[in-house]
This record gives structure tokens, C-alpha cells and sequence, in this order.
């Protein structure tokens, strides 16, 4: 049976091209479905089920987290305060070959999904193994998930070489066709992680699956400089060789990118996932973002993992991608809190291939929405909830949460999941890192 709710709402954000804020309206929500958005007048003729009053509220799209990998929140604090090479070498890879499985994804997951929902983040694009826990864990949570299937050359608990990789991921998606929140994406861990002839695969079984395709790139100068060494190309010149650089692909990263490798972006259609917290933390650099949307590059932007964020919240992403870009150029024009709203909703969703679907709050759209109450001292007054949103707001004022129509927060509240159980978990989970 149809089930119909008028959201009434203090301000609606539809995320359109150019900056619009609806004030006083209401969103009609039917089923998973935006039926439309009238004004307040406009929806007293509208039969519904439910109304909802939200006036101290922003309506907005729900948040795209284009780059992370959940199941490192079971990770989150172990390895601080170091360069990416040492992180991964000396510290998170032997951490994960010493407990990741298949429980810890499907947990470590789980705690992510809790923090990025409440958190108002809708969609997630993951990279991790065991990609039936991470599906599962979406599929409980209610989140929409884009999972990763991890590929690189050599062994982890998941698999042995890049063909079992690859083996193992197509079983395993096998299980959710047709499961409407979950899709499945090749992940190719980076370039310095996987060959030619792996990525040429790659490339044919995107084709083949209509997979897209996210990859580690061009994140640090250690990189690019041993791809020169080993490959006498530069990472993102060997991969438009390999044919990687079409519009599947979402290349995380992207920090240290010249003026040419910005216009190949562009002209090759590929998406960017910018990673300002942990490229910071990571002592990476900082990604010439406002270049690559002057060059029409999607960029969309994304939190990492939690053992490099260490936290998974958009909000503060968000604030922090906007203001390392205009220190970085010495410009306040650079990356302007609209841009980077629409980095975090309606370029996110294109980068996923979803831009007719979701991203923005347009009437035929899936409703994957949030609201944020802005009724808090620290963001009043309201002049304009689009400078709130990025440069004043946090993530805890993050009031309801809706994917695919469902209400998955409510007041703060998870519906689906079960928060002490959640806390149980992580804490054993600390307990069994420790002993081990
Ligand atoms: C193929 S995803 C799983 C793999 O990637 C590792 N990882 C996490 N964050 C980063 C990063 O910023 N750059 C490169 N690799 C990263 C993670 O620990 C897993 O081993
Ligand atoms: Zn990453």
C-alpha cells in the first residue's frame, strides 16, 4: 500500500545548478519516491498518511561519501601521525593480516554505517574484502552501498593474487543481484599495487559486469615519482595507456595532478573523490580542486578510512575542503560552500552513475534526504543556510535521516540499528586487537 508525508520544512535545498533555497515549503515524500515540492499553501490540498514539521530545519539531499573503507573504524586511532607509505607498511597492513575477516568487516562496517548515517551520509562508496559482510552491513543499516572488491598483486587474509581476487568478488555479488541499496564495484587498490595486465582486466570486466571502477591515484609524491622509476610514465599517463581513464572510473585522491593530467581528467570523463581530511592527516598535500572544476572535472568528496580521517563525517569534510583551498591558493573564491555542497550530494551521485536518481531533491527523485536542525546557538542567526551548511553546522544536528524513502534516523535515533549492540562490538573488538 502507498504511504504519503508532507515534510514541512523551514528551508529546502534542492542542491539545483545554481544556488536555491525554498523557503517554507514542503516536500512530498510517497513511498521511496520525491512526488514533489509545493509550497506550504500548495500542499493544504495534499491527502497524506503523515505530516512531518521541520521549521528550524534545512531539508536537503542526503550526503555521498565517495571514497572510504568502513570496516576501518575498527582501526580508527591505532596508527596516528605518520606518512601514508609508513602508515600502510609498518602499521595498518600487518594490523589488518593480524585480524581482518569477514566478522570484522561485517562489524567494522556496521560502526561506520551508524557513525556516517547519523552523520546525515546516505550513500557510501567502499573499498574493503569480504565484500558480502560490507553488503550485508549496508543491507541492515539501510544505507545505499557501493562496494568495493578490492584487487591488488599480493596476498592479504582475503585472497592470494589478483586472479582469486577477482574470482572471490564476482561469487560473492552474485548473492545481491537485484538488491536495490547495494551495487558492486571493481576496486583496484592503486598503481603501485596492481599490474598492466590486471588493470587491462579490470578495464574488460567493467565492460563486461557494467561495474565502475575506483581506484587509489596520483595520492602521494612517492607515488608518482616510483611509477616514473618503474614505469618511466607517470601513474595517470600508464592508466589512460591501460584504457582505466574513462567515465567508471572515480580516482580517490588526485593530490599531486599537473595542469595536463587535470585537462586529461576532464577530457576522459573520470570522477574525482577528494579526500581532504586524510590527504591533511596523511601529509599528502592538498589536490588542486578548484582547477579541476574550473577544467569541468566531477568532483565529488569523501571522508577515506577511519584510521586516516579518523572520523567519517562529511560535515566537517565539507568545512575543511573549503577552507584548505582557499589557504592553499591564497584565494576566497576557491571552492565556495555551494561547490562544496554539491561535491558532497548531486556530483557524488554522478560520479556513481546515480545522478537521475539521487544527489538532488527533485520530484521523481529516490528520497535519500537528511535534516539539519540549524535551531542551535551556533548556527544562528540564519542569514543563509547554505553558509551554515558547510562553514557552521556540525554533524550532530543532523536531526532525520531518510534512504530510499525510509526513515533510517529519526530525532537522532537509529531505527534499524541497535546502537548498544554496536558499542558491545567495537568494544570487544578493541579488547581482541590489544591481546593479540
Ligand atoms: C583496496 S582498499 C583496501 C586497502 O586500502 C588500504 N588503504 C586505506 N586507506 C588508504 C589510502 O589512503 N591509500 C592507500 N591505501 C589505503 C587499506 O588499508 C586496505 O588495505
Ligand atoms: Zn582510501
Amino acid at each position: 500500500m502507498s504511504r504519503t508525508t508532507l515534510i514541512h520544512a523551514g528551508w529546502i535545498l534542492p542542491m539545483a545548478d545554481e544556488p536555491l533555497v525554498l523557503r517554507d515549503h514542503v516536500l512530498v515524500l510517497k513511498d521511496a519516491h520525491i512526488e514533489a515540492i509545493v509550497t506550504a499553501e500548495q500542499a493544504q490540498t495534499i491527502v497524506a498518511d503523515e505530516t512531518l514539521h521541520l521549521p528550524q530545519h534545512v531539508l536537503m539531499p542526503g550526503l555521498v561519501n565517495l571514497h572510504g573503507h568502513s570496516a576501518m573504524t575498527l582501526l580508527r586511532g591505532l596508527a596516528d601521525d605518520l606518512a601514508l607509505m609508513d602508515w600502510l607498511n609498518n602499521h595498518i597492513w600487518p594490523a589488518e593480516g593480524k585480524h581482518v575477516s569477514d566478522a570484522f568487516v561485517h562489524d567494522g562496517s556496521v560502526l561506520a554505517m551508524a557513525e556516517m548515517l547519523l552523520g546525515g551520509t546516505t550513500t557510501i562508496n567502499d573499498m574493503y574484502f569480504y565484500h558480502g559482510a560490507v553488503a550485508r552491513a549496508g543491507l541492515k543499516a539501510g544505507m545505499r552501498t557501493f562496494v568495493g572488491c578490492s584487487i591488488l598483486e599480493f596476498p592479504t587474509n582475503y585472497a592470494q593474487n589478483s586472479a582469486q581476487y577477482i574470482e572471490k568478488s564476482l561469487a560473492e555479488a552474485q548473492e545481491f543481484t537485484g538488491e536495490e541499496l547495494v551495487q558492486f564495484v571493481w576496486a583496484p587498490h592503486a598503481p603501485y599495487t596492481v599490474s598492466d595486465d590486471t588493470f587491462r582486466t579490470v578495464v574488460d570486466l567493467a565492460d563486461k559486469h557494467d561495474w565502475l571502477i575506483h581506484c587509489h591515484i596520483h595520492e602521494t609524491a612517492f607515488e608518482v615519482e616510483s611509477s616514473v622509476s618503474e614505469h618511466g610514465k607517470r601513474p595517470l599517463a600508464r592508466l589512460d595507456g591501460l584504457g582505466v581513464l574513462n567515465p567508471r572510473l572515480i580516482a580517490a585522491h588526485m593530490v599531486h595532478t599537473n595542469v595536463e593530467e587535470v585537462a586529461l581528467a576532464a577530457e576522459r570523463g573520470i570522477s574525482v573523490a577528494h579526500n581532504p581530511a586524510s590527504n591533511m592527516k596523511l601529509a599528502s598535500g592538498c589536490a588542486p580542486i578548484q582547477a579541476m572544476l574550473d577544467a569541468g572535472v566531477n568532483v565529488g568528496l569523501g571522508t577515506d578510512g577511519a584510521a586516516s580521517n579518523n572520523k567519517l563525517d562529511m560535515f566537517a569534510d565539507m568545512r575543511l575542503g573549503a577552507l584548505i583551498a582557499k589557504g592553499f591558493s591564497q584565494n576566497p573564491t576557491d571552492v565556495k560552500a555551494y561547490d562544496v555542497l554539491k561535491m558532497a550530494t548531486i556530483n557524488g551521485a554522478k560520479a556513481l552513475h546515480l545522478g537521475d536518481k539521487i544527489g538532488s531533491l527533485e520530484a521523481g527523485k529516490q528520497a535519500d534526504m537528511i535534516a539539519v536542525d540549524l535551531s542551535a546557538i551556533a548556527t544562528q542567526p540564519v542569514f543563509d543556510p547554505i553558509s551554515h551548511l558547510v562553514y557552521a553546522a556540525d554533524r550532530n544536528q543532523v536531526s532525520h535521516v531518510w534512504v530510499n524513502g525510509e526513515a533510517v534516523v529519526q530525532n537522532r535515533v537509529l531505527t534499524r540499528l541497535d546502537q548498544a549492540e554496536i558499542l558491545a562490538n567495537a568494544e570487544a573488538w578493541q579488547r581482541k586487537i590489544v591481546a593479540a
